[in-house]
């Protein structure tokens, strides 16, 4: 394998330009929707948590958050279930639990990629659990047709997607291929080789 990281890769799918868009588009309709209506007499909703699933998530809740102009708060999950390949193993395990305490919030659950729909599946059951009066999604890339699990956000949580991504296993801004790529700031597929 050669060891410039850029040429492994094959195509880009979204360069750094068109994610950092989308990325504030998000982050705007975000902060609309939680932070209330500027002429209306009610109450703002209480600002939401944002929670990060480990690891793929880090550099699209990192700009997220930044973008956000609300008092929110930032925590992390981890759910493991694709080990070092491209195929989900099945049902995730979760590993990293919650700091913040979410009984009685709004819970935004911030995701690099929704494949299977198993992880977000087993999170949002997690986050019910707990008692969070509300669940959405944020997630960077959908890819609709993988989808083995129906999940449905939570209360009047609501579903924030970045783009909607083809049937290829994609790498960079935080995905991997074995725990690699994730430092790409564009998103790609690999070149056949390398994913050996
Ligand atoms: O919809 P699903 O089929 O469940 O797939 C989506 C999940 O798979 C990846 O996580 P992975 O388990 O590879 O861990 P990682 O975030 O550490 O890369 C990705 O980050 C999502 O969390
Ligand atoms: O296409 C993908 N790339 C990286 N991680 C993933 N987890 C599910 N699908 C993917």
């Amino acid at each position: 394998m050669a060891l410039k990281l850029h040429s492994h890769i094959e195509r880009v799918l979204w360069d750094q330009h068109q994610i950092s868009r989308r990325v504030s588009e998000l982050a705007s309709q975000i902060s609309a929707d939680f932070g209330g209506a500027a002429n209306s007499d009610s109450p703002p909703p209480p600002p939401p948590v944002l929670v990060g699933v480990a690891t793929g998530a880090f550099l699209f809740l990192a700009d997220l958050v930044r973008n956000i102009d609300l008092p929110i708060s930032v925590d992390f999950v981890r759910a493991d279930s694709y080990g070092s390949g491209t195929i989900s193993a099945g049902a995730p395990k979760l590993s990293l639990d919650l700091k913040v305490d979410v009984k009685g919030k709004h819970v935004i659950l911030v995701e690099d990629i929704v494949d299977t729909g198993r992880t977000l599946s087993c999170l949002i059951a997690h986050l019910e659990s707990k008692g969070a009066s509300s669940v959405s999604v944020c997630a960077f890339l959908d890819k609709p047709t993988r989808r083995k699990v129906h999940f449905q956000p939570l209360g009047q949580g609501k579903f924030y997607k970045g783009f909607e991504c083809p049937d290829y296993f994609v790498v960079g801004y935080g995905m991997d291929f074995a725990e690699l790529y994730r430092n790409l700031p564009y998103v790609g597929v690999l070149k056949p080789e390398c994913y050996k």
